[in-house]
């Protein structure tokens, strides 16, 4: 960390485990500099360890493998300025090794499977996103990596996949109601009974209503629109590419929903679709476009995955920019 922060700015990323958030926080990284964020795994407050759980037949996913006490303890003292001493969970060995220190920076990142599960840890975030993958898209990820990367066979990655799937349901996926954006990836709706899952449609949902946090929008602010951008500024090939938005009520609460369904064959031309949204965050036009180029070799860059990811680590700085910015003006007043 370079300087004590005056402001601690608290984002939480939530998600299942192979849903993006590694690729996300990578991305956090170039908008805010590795030296200005801490990262806390959420891994690290489990609080039975792998062969407790197997004893016990409660899984990671369930709250009472988890500390939550602590989880608030430490990361209040962290918002407030203070230095923790935080527990590692080794995700090698099983086990839950001895502490470190952890001291405050000027972004803490809060990832992991509960970020958003416990409502005093709730409370403290700035800002938080949900990584909300469809089954369909969540299986094709995982039986690429753990086959490819790891030697899995698929019925295993499969049966690990079904497993945590009724924990999932329970403790996960309902955190999805308090984040501030909701990513969706979903299959395409461009290519009938589709099985390949390669091109994919992504969902940005950006909460209406909270202070300081201006949702993107295509074309003209509240309205309805369904866009084909493909032609002479934007090439396309099978099978196309379809861009929405418009409004939707999510959990009883207003959203603005943005959507890109296909894949973008040049990323230079994603500048064109860049330009005809406003309220992106960005400091000047193509800052978008260009932190995508950036990483072009990112999984999902050539589609929504990675556009909304930017944009929404785009609104992210807004928000520490905002809060930091406030906090300055107090100090002066004082
Ligand atoms: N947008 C994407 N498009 C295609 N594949 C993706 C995308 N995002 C992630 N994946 C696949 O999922 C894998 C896991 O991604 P990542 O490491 O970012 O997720 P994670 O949530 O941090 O996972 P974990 O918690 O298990 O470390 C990647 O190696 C890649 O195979
Ligand atoms: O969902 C997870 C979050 O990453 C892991 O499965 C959980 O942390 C348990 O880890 P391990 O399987 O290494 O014991």
């Amino acid at each position: 960390m370079t300087t004590k922060p005056e402001r601690v700015v608290l984002i939480g990323v939530a998600g299942d485990s192979g849903c993006g958030k590694s690729t996300f926080l990578r991305r956090l990284i170039d908008l805010f500099g590795e030296e200005f964020m801490t990262v806390i795994c959420l891994d690290d407050y489990h609080s039975l360890d792998r062969k407790q759980r197997k004893e016990t037949g409660i899984t990671a996913l369930d709250p009472r493998a988890n500390n939550f006490d602590l989880m608030y303890e430490q990361i209040k003292a962290l918002k407030e300025g203070h230095e923790i001493n935080k527990p590692i969970y080794n995700h090698e060995t099983g086990m839950i090794d001895p502490p470190e220190i952890v001291k405050p920076n000027h972004i803490v990142v809060v990832e992991g499977l509960h970020p958003l599960y416990d409502e005093r840890v709730r409370g403290l975030l700035d800002f938080s996103v949900y990584f909300d993958i469809s089954d369909e898209v969540k299986i094709a990820w995982k039986i690429q990596r753990d086959m490819a990367e790891r030697g899995h066979r698929y019925e295993d990655v499969l049966a690990a996949i079904n497993s945590r799937k009724p924990d999932f349901q329970k403790y996960i996926e309902p955190q999805r109601e308090f984040a501030d954006v909701v990513l969706q990836v979903l299959p395409t709706n461009l290519i009938k009974d589709d099985t390949e899952r390669k091109v994919l449609r992504v969902r940005m949902l950006q909460r209406e209503g909270k202070e300081g946090f201006e949702p993107a929008y295509l074309f003209d602010e509240g309205s309805t629109i369904n866009w084909t951008p493909c032609g002479r500024k934007l090439t396309c090939s099978y099978p196309g590419m379809q861009l929405y938005y418009g409004s939707d009520v999510y959990y009883g609460r207003y959203v603005s929903v943005l959507e890109v369904d296909g894949q973008f064959d040049n990323l230079e031309e994603v500048i064109y679709i860049e330009t005809h949204l406003s309220n992106t965050s960005t400091k000047y036009q193509g800052e978008l476009t260009q932190l995508l180029l950036q990483h072009r070799e990112y999984p999902g860059s050539n589609n929504g995955t990675g556009f909304f990811q930017v944009l929404t680590g785009l609104k992210m700085r807004a928000t520490y920019e905002r809060l930091t910015a406030k906090e300055a003006k107090l100090a002066v007043q004082v």
